[in-house]
């Protein structure tokens, strides 16, 4: 595995070794001991799926604590994370990422960012595993649009949760 630095600190992109033969590929997705070594030496304690049809966006979510490893499962999205701690310099900045069922690339997001993802397929699967127990209350949203941000997609229709349209939850 490669672990690439970002134009945003501690946001990671990973690039995964898969393995190919007549039968079709295997990768391993998360390895403790082979993370550690790459330093990231983080306690993840759940593990989540979201699915998604074609043009479904989720997000712009994220929380004060939690860091996320982020995969695709199935089809292909675009994963954008944003710098939403106000107090830093790089508030606002945000990097953009493809990640897809046949790329074998993980981002790994720090507290204190957003992440929101486009479904660029029929269908998607986004997995992630995180370092928090799910807090709703915790969580902050902004809208994938909101202007603060000016983040490029490549759809300006997506389809959206009422919290996601808000950009606040109901
Ligand atoms: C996030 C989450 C949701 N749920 C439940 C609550 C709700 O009934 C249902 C759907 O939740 P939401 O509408 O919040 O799902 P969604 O809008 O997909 O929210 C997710 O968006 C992406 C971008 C993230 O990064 C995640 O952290 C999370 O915020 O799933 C859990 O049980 N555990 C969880 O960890």
């Amino acid at each position: 595995m490669r672990v690439l630095e970002t134009a945003l600190p501690d946001v990671k992109l990973i690039e995964l070794d898969y393995f190919e033969d007549f039968r079709g590929t295997y990768l391993e997705s998360y390895n403790r001991e082979e993370y550690q070594k790459q330093g990231i030496s983080i306690d993840f304690v759940q593990d989540d799926f979201s699915m998604s049809r074609k043009h479904v966006l989720r997000g712009i979510h994220g929380d004060t604590e939690t860091w996320k490893l982020v995969s695709c499962i199935e089809g292909c999205f675009r994963l954008v994370v944003v710098n939403c701690d106000t107090e830093s310099e790089l508030f606002g900045q945000w990097v953009a990422f493809d990640l897809s069922e046949t790329n074998a690339r993980q981002v790994l997001i720090p507290p204190k960012h957003g992440n929101a993802h486009l479904v660029l397929s029929d269908r998607a699967i986004f997995h992630y595993k995180q370092s928090t127990y799910y807090n709703p209350n915790g969580q902050f949203t902004y809208k994938w649009n909101d202007p603060k941000f000016n983040i490029w997609w490549p759809i300006d229709n997506p389809i959206l949760s009422q919290r996601d349209d808000l950009g606040r939850r109901v």
